[in-house]
């Protein structure tokens, strides 16, 4: 039974000219996977997040999580629903600027009113696994770009929900940065068996998932899956690009990856 189960999905947007963003997209995410979403700029992988996010609801199809229909679910129950089953990590990190680093990843234990004891453990064993043991009496404007990252993934992680959705998680990173996000996302991925749903422009962050899945138009264009090496894979994702269009796949083919 796969994790997350998108079936048939189509969004309209209505407006003085009509939408079709999604279109009849259909997929399933396997409990454990790390997926990216890939595609041209305009081809509505923020739709598809926020669709998957249940911040939208699609115009037509369904998005099943287990077995929890979320279109189904009243404000209160979706607000919970939210809260307990889904992570978000986000380009701009997203954390309060007047909360410590510590406060900042508590939060979604705060508003879900969790023992301090459940806080307390739980982020002690993240801090240490994420190395942000000694920032986290700081605030985010007295940190870098890579450790708010490493804060929003544990703030993301602390709840232990059932998917953690990533939309550009290193879109604000230089490549050392980047490429210690992803080595922990993957470092997490393996670990704890957790899924994860990333949207990504970029091939290298892409070349750390098991799966990647292209949209164009709103529609399904192809999936490849990993094989043994991540270079191999690179040069993959790479070729589909070039048949999507609209990046500048030229400039990345001959990268060697570390
Ligand atoms: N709120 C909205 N109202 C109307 N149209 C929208 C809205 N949001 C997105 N769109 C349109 O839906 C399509 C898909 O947009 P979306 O932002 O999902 O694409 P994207 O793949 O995330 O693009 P990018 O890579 O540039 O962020 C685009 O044509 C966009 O103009």
């Amino acid at each position: 039974m796969p994790i997350l189960q998108v079936r048939d999905i189509t969004k309209v947007y209505e407006g003085k000219v009509t939408n079709r963003a999604i279109n009849q997209l259909s997929f399933d995410v396997q409990k454990g996977e790390f997926i990216a979403i890939m595609g041209p700029s305009g081809s509505g992988k923020t739709t598809l997040l926020n669709l998957i996010s249940t911040i939208d609801k699609p115009t037509s199809g369904e998005i099943i999580f287990n077995y929890i229909k979320p279109q189904n679910l009243n404000k209160t129950d979706l607000a919970f629903f939210r809260r307990r089953q889904l992570g978000f990590v986000f380009q701009d990190f997203n954390l309060l600027p007047m909360l410590t680093v510590e406060e900042n990843i508590i939060l979604p234990l705060t508003l879900d009113q969790q023992p301090v004891e459940v806080m307390e453990e739980r982020l002690k064993r993240l801090a240490q696994k994420l190395n942000l043991t000694s920032i986290l009496y700081k605030r985010p404007n007295e940190i870098s770009g890579g450790q708010a990252q490493r804060v929003a993934i544990a703030r993301a992680l602390i709840h232990e929900p059932a998917i953690i959705l990533a939309d550009e998680p290193t879109g604000n990173l230089d490549s050392n940065n980047s490429r210690e996000v992803l080595e922990l996302l993957s470092k997490i991925n393996q670990e704890r068996q957790a899924t994860i749903v990333m949207v990504t422009h970029d091939p290298i962050a892409a070349s750390f998932c098991d799966r990647v899945l292209f949209i164009k138009d709103g529609e399904y264009f192809n999936e490849i899956n990993r094989d043994d090496r991540r270079q191999t894979f690179f040069q993959r994702i790479l070729n589909v690009l070039s048949l999507l269009g609209g990046g500048q796949v030229g400039d990345l083919s001959s990268i060697r990856l570390p």
